[in-house]
This record gives structure tokens, C-alpha cells and sequence, in this order.
């Protein structure tokens, strides 16, 4: 059995720490580094793969200095925006044997809600996007709230389909939400939660509902270890852990 040598970055964190016990417990993978703010990435501990959880206005600067070394990174921080992903694209290009994996979710369950969601799209005039996090969470609306809207987006843009109908005309304190690829996006956050999502679609005289829930961090766990296992057979840029798990 071959051993994949995997280091953590934002490793004291919530998503980090995790990975780190999945890691440990996985036995074809071993942890080779450990690393937080402040800490100087280096050679990044010998590590084949780098899973990267810390914040949004650090993640690509630590994805950077992957691809300068060569490693493969699978990234679960959120906020990677058009912009940033055309940059890592043409920075992807100096390293073109590296694999980058950017998920906006690991959850299995939450793969299959955004696909069947894009699934559901064509069929429904209205939809909404309601999204509940735990409180400590400082982006809003959440990474899957607003892929998920993407993909909905494009999928109502090739079907064809008019702008999602809303007759207001007065909304001072913006109860309607936000807006994510034209589709309403309402952001949660409650102590006691961890990570949810629910996918409304209406259409005259019926209601789908598509609701998915993390309730514990292990479920990112199995999501997190595939792409550990495949980001090598994967080089370059890829959006979405669906592309790995034959679900797109
Ligand atoms: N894709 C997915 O399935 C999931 C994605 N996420 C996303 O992952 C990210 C992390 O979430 P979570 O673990 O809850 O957040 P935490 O705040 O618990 O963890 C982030 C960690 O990164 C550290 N950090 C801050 N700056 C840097 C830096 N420059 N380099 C390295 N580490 C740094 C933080 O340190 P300090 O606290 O000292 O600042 C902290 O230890 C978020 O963007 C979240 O949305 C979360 C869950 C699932
Ligand atoms: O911050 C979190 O907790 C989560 N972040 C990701 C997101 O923004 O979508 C994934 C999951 O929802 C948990």
C-alpha cells in the first residue's frame, strides 16, 4: 500500500482539527505538517497533498504557495471569487502536473442537494435559497449557498427561464435577502447549529423542498479523504467536489 503524505493548513480550526483526526486515522495517509496563522508554510512538511481550511482573505496566498512547491491542495475555505479563480487559473499554468480541488462542500449529502437542485431548476418559476449556519461563521451567504445559486442560475439561463418573479416594491431593511445569480439567498445563523441548507422551489399549486444538514464535522470527513485520495489523478483547476465522484 502506498502512503500519501498529507499536511493541514489552518490546522487549529474547527474544519481543521478534524482533518487532522481523519488524517491520523486513515492508514494510507500520514501527517506530515501542521500548520496555522503565523506559521511559515516552508517546504510544507514533505507533504504530497495540502487540505487547506483557514479564511477567506488567506487561503489564496496559502494555495500560491502550494503550487510554488508543487503540491497538490484540496481547499474548503470559502470566498474564492470569479477573480481569484481566474488568477489561480493562470498561476495553474507555471504547474500544470499540480491538482486543485476547490469544494465549496465535502458533505456527500450536500454534493447530491446542489446536483439535485440543478436538477430541479428548469421546472419551478420561483426558487429561494435559505441558508443556517453555527454563529462563529464570518462569510455570508455561505460557499454553498452561493454555488448552489450558480448553478440553479445557469441552469434557469438554459432553460430558458424569466427572472425569478417578486412583485416587491418597498424593502428598506432588505428582508428579501440577498441576491446570488438572481436567486434570493437568506442567511441563518443560530448557536446550536453547524451547517444547513434548504433549496425552495415553487410553482403554482406545488412546493419541492431540497433540504440537506451537517450536523457533526465528520461529515465532511469521507468528502475530504476522497479528494485527498484523487486531487493527484486530477491536474489543474477543478470547482466542486461532484467532479470526483461522478456525480456532474
Ligand atoms: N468546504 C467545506 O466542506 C467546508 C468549508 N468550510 C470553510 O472552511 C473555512 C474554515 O472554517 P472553520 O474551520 O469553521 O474556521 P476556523 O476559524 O475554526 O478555522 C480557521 C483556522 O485558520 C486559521 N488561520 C487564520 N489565518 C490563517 C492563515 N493566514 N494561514 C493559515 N491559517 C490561518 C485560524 O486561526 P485564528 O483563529 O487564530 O485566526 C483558524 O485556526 C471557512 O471558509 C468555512 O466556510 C467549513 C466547513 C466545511
Ligand atoms: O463555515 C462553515 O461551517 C461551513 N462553510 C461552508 C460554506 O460556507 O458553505 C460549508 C459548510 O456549509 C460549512
Amino acid at each position: 500500500m502506498s502512503i500519501t503524505r498529507v499536511s493541514v493548513i489552518g490546522a487549529s480550526g474547527r474544519m481543521g482539527s478534524e482533518v487532522c483526526r481523519a488524517v491520523d486515522a486513515a492508514d494510507d495517509l500520514e501527517l506530515v505538517g501542521c500548520f496555522d496563522v503565523d506559521d511559515d508554510l516552508g517546504d510544507l512538511g514533505g507533504a504530497d497533498v495540502v487540505v487547506e481550511f483557514s479564511v477567506p482573505d488567506a487561503s489564496a496566498t496559502n494555495v500560491a504557495h502550494c503550487l510554488d512547491q508543487g503540491v497538490h491542495v484540496v481547499v474548503g475555505t470559502t470566498g474564492w471569487s470569479e477573480s481569484k479563480l481566474a488568477e489561480l487559473g493562470t498561476r495553474l499554468e507555471q504547474h500544470p502536473e499540480v491538482g486543485v480541488l476547490i469544494a465549496p462542500n465535502f458533505a456527500i449529502g450536500a454534493v447530491l442537494m446542489m446536483a439535485f437542485a440543478q436538477k430541479a431548476a428548469e421546472f419551478y418559476e420561483s426558487v429561494e435559497i435559505i441558508e443556517l449556519h453555527h454563529p462563529d461563521k464570518v462569510d455570508a451567504p455561505s460557499g454553498t449557498a452561493a454555488r448552489t445559486a450558480e448553478l440553479i442560475g445557469a441552469a434557469r439561463d438554459r432553460a430558458g427561464l424569466a427572472a425569478v418573479q417578486d412583485a416587491t416594491t418597498s424593502d428598506p431593511d432588505g428582508a428579501r435577502g440577498a441576491r446570488a445569480h438572481g436567486i434570493p439567498v437568506h442567511s441563518v445563523r443560530l448557536r446550536g447549529l453547524v451547517a444547513h441548507q434548504e433549496v425552495l422551489f415553487g410553482q403554482t399549486g406545488e412546493m419541492l423542498t431540497i433540504r440537506h444538514d451537517s450536523f457533526d464535522r465528520v461529515s465532511f470527513m469521507p468528502g475530504v479523504l476522497a479528494a485527498v485520495r484523487k486531487v493527484g489523478d486530477h491536474p489543474g483547476l477543478t470547482v466542486g467536489l461532484e467532479h470526483y465522484l461522478g456525480i456532474a
